[in-house]
């Protein structure tokens, strides 16, 4: 009989979005499996690309004749499994994007597959020709050929039928291993053999009574073997010549905490609190209940010590776990708390291990042997079966939103796994994105309140305002007398301070004083920032380039000065207002190395520095018991930026890193410096009071029509001709106002406020509606519509729920 197989093929546009049928051979028939990868032929000629089995059935499609074969099995086993199967398909559907980008962003990086061009030759071609290009080889690689033909000359041999491509598929998956030895011979063989060795061949001597004890069927690592055991290279393999011992490869895992020993710790007493919010998780994963908690507890109050309860609950029930962290707070701490607890069942993902770490960690997890796996975002596309328990900590965070395609968000993609898994699922947060909070009003999620400190004793810090229009008379640099007051107190108590310098939306420039010059990216409309350490202006869009300059570029005046207050400049200002203050300086910039900033919070905490002054970075999941001050300098970068959702994450951000203060027995106390001391934002975090914050800003968002009141879909269509990606968006706007229902409202068209990035000019609209019959359909006609304009160089992004719409 017959086999065929489905396959998602690696090429993302409309016409590939569905399967294709191939045949399987014969010698494969035993092996595939759906979810493994494949090698397959596409479209004309000798193109092979990479592809995933969907489905395999026995019976043949309809069209036969040209059914093209499997060529190459490129996995031993399923890489995704039939719920992420099915996870894909929902996820395309969901935000508008090609299945097999879907299927991709759940595998690690390096298995993600890069393909290597050939050309062969496939008739004669003139002698001189041929030796300048093939060097007298039957293939050589693309790259190469170009470098020795301009390309013109490869199309017309092309069109000639003279040569042709070869797609080689490359998978990066390397797996790491070791040597190790095994014996071969008995003991009694050995001893037989020991007869014979000469007296001056020490090595050989030594290695033969080693063999003698050691046990068979065991095995030690060659590398072991020679160091502890003094051994040569060369014994050893005289030794595997002689036949009495084999070395055989072993595959190994990258532990990036081999080195570190993680002291079991045990499950703390619960307050009230605590114990009534895990006992519902507990009674939903006993009756399998996929119900939706919003865990909303302030800062401090133990969310991590539930969160690490109720895992534990479920792997005794044999069941895994997963638990979501963003990026930046997947600190050595937070990792720390989880090795404790539960050892080597956690596996750890995120940016911060090497391609092959991850790679090891997400093997660990498919074979099995991790139960818990925390990580950030991707992290939720962790191979596990069988989940009792999802967590998304810090919910409210917009990085768990992709910001590329698939533009997916994390929080849906875990609430979609609880329900497959029948399990539920914890969002936990001190300051809940309005969109939760208002599901639990209305009873969609189940409310888990945390009101107090966990700690004994530990209240919320005290946190005072100053206005920075009155103290800015007074002061020359970036410090209040307030602050500067309560830092010297620390100080002189031994106790530590965090300071926070809010960079979102700001950054350090060049202005030339005569002429107001100020140096802009050539490719990007925005102006590029200073970089200290590298010496250069980079642009954060584009990632161009330049040296410093000491000479306006308009007028020639050397009076090009440096403008905005970037983390060195603070840092400088700090140390000469307290000379003998140790100060941890975090930022880009000093964390940029692999390790360095796990290495500086650890100088922190071993109380090596006073003071820790960084970005936004410092702001999350820091738990230090010796911060009694946390100083917040310029708290309303960003309460002035055009987003409807500048208030709420000034305030989040403002009560987060209020929180890291006083978290032990010591009191805490926050001075947050601002220039709109009486706005909502900023008052509100002075009790943290998240509740009324909520409600006030629910109603602003009912007045304006904003989310969580109405959905949003943002479009943005972007061209290296302005005319062009305007026009675009015209039409689309036009189009969509006659295909949605009356009640759907289309805002804009508007240029980005960087309206030009890399040399592309972005335009957007948003749409906003409450339900809308006719949007799914509008929205794939957009998508099949877009795919013929990428030729000519326009780019149409959809982006369901925006994050940012700037
Ligand atoms: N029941 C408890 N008894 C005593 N101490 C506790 C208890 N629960 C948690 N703690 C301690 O309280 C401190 C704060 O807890 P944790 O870090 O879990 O809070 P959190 O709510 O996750 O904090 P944040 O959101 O501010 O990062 C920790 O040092 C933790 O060990
Ligand atoms: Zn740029
Ligand atoms: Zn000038």
């Amino acid at each position: 009989m017959d086999k065929f197989a489905e396959i998602i093929v690696d090429v993302p546009a409309m016409q590939t979005n569905q399967p294709f049928t191939y045949l399987i051979p014969e010698e494969f028939r035993q092996v595939v499996s759906v979810g493994m990868r494949v090698e397959v032929p596409f479209g004309n000629g000798n193109r092979h690309i990479q592809g995933f089995i969907t489905n395999i059935v026995t019976e043949a499609p309809r069209v036969t004749d040209s059914l093209k074969a499997i060529t190459n099995i490129l996995d031993l086993k399923p890489v995704l499994n039939e719920e992420l199967l099915l996870l894909a398909d929902e996820m395309a559907q969901k935000t508008y994007s090609f299945k097999i980008t879907c299927l991709q962003t759940m595998l690690p990086s390096v298995m993600r597959s890069s393909y290597k061009k050939w050309i062969v030759k496939t008739a004669e071609i003139e002698p001189d020709i041929d030796e300048q290009l093939f060097k007298g080889l039957a293939e050589i690689e693309w790259d190469e050929a170009l470098e020795s033909i301009p390309l013109s000359k490869l199309l017309s041999l092309r069109a000639e039928e003279k040569i042709d491509l070869r797609y080689e598929v490359l998978t990066k998956n390397k797996i790491k291993t070791k040597k190790v030895i095994k014996k071969k011979m008995t003991t009694m063989e050995l001893r037989e053999v020991a007869k014979s060795i000469r007296a001056n061949a020490k090595q050989q001597q030594k290695l033969c009574a080693f063999l003698m004890e050691f046990a068979e069927d065991s095995e030690i690592s060659l590398l072991e073997l020679m160091q502890e055991h003094d051994l040569s290279r060369a014994a050893i393999t005289s030794a595997e010549k002689a036949g009495w011992l084999s070395i055989e490869e072993r595959e190994v895992y990258r532990d990036p905490y081999a080195f570190q020993s993680f002291k079991q710790d045990t499950p703390l007493d619960l307050n009230d609190e605590q114990d009534k919010a895990l006992a519902e998780v507990i009674k939903a994963q006993d009756e399998n209940a996929a119900t939706t908690f919003l865990l909303e507890g302030v800062t401090g109050s133990g969310k991590t010590e539930v969160y690490l309860q109720a895992i534990s609950h479920v792997l005794n029930k044999g069941k895994t776990a997963i638990m979501l962290v963003p990026e930046i707070s997947l600190t050595p701490q937070t990792v720390t708390r989880f090795k404790k607890r539960f050892g080597a069942d956690v596996a750890v993902l995120h940016s911060g291990l090497s391609e092959g770490e991850r790679y090891d960690e997400w093997r660990k997890i498919e074979r099995n042997e991790a139960r818990v796996v925390v990580g950030a975002r991707s992290a939720v596309f962790a191979p596990l079966e069988n989940i009792g328990l999802l967590i998304v900590d810090e919910e409210h965070e917009s990085s768990y939103k992709q910001d590329e395609t698939p533009r997916y968000h994390a929080r849906d993609v875990a609430i979609w796994r609880s329900q497959y898994h029948h399990c539920p699922v914890i969002l936990g947060s001190a300051t809940p994105s309005l969109e939760s909070r208002a599901r639990a009003q209305k009873n969609v999620y189940q409310l888990l309140p945390l009101t107090k400190r966990a700690v004994a004793d530990a209240v919320l810090p005290k946190v005072e305002i100053v206005d920075m229009r009155k103290a800015i008379a007074q002061t020359k640099n970036s410090f209040s007398t307030e602050l500067i007051q309560k830092l010297t107190e620390r100080l002189a108590l031994g106790e530590q301070a965090v300071l926070m310098l809010n960079r979102r939306g700001f950054s350090s420039f060049i202005m030339c004083r005569d002429c107001g010059f100020v140096l802009p990216c050539p490719n990007c409309d925005i102006s590029l920032t200073l970089h200290m350490d590298t010496k250069t202006m980079k642009c954060h869009y584009c990632g161009h380039e330049e040296r410093i300059p000491y000479q306006c570029p308009s007028c020639h005046s050397d009076k090009i000065r440096y403008y905005g207050t970037g983390t060195q400049k603070v840092e400088t200002e700090l140390q000469e207002l307290l000379p003998d203050a140790r100060i941890i300086r975090m930022d880009v910039d000093t964390t940029r190395k692999k390790g360095s900033h796990q290495a500086l919070l650890r100088r922190f905490e071993n109380h090596e520095a006073d003071i820790l002054l960084g970005t936004q970075m410092i702001a999350k999941g820091l738990d230090f018991p010796n911060v009694t001050l946390v100083g917040v300098l310029n708290a309303d970068t960003a309460l002035n930026l055009p987003d409807f959702r500048s208030s709420e994450r000034t305030f989040q951000l403002l009560t987060q890193v209020s929180g890291r203060s006083g978290r032990g027995d010591k009191p805490g106390e926050v001075v947050i410096q601002t220039f709109n001391p009486d706005h909502y934002a900023i008052q509100l975090v002075q009790d943290q009071d998240y509740e009324t914050f909520y409600r006030k800003e629910m109603s602003l968002r009912h007045l304006s029509g904003y989310p969580p009141y109405y959905f949003t879909v943002q479009v943005v269509a972007s061209h290296e001709d302005e005319y062009l990606a305007a026009k675009k968006i015209y039409q689309i706007a036009e189009k969509l106002k006659t295909s949605l229902s009356e009640q759907a409202v289309v805002l804009g068209p508007t240029p980005k406020s960087i309206a030009r990035v890399n040399k592309r000019y972005f335009y957007q609209i948003v749409i906003k509606y409450r339900q809308e019959p006719n949007l799914e359909q509008a929205l794939n006609d957009l998508m099949v519509a877009s795919q013929a304009e990428i030729q000519k160089g326009m780019r149409i992004v959809i982006d369901v729920e925006p994050q940012n719409f700037i």
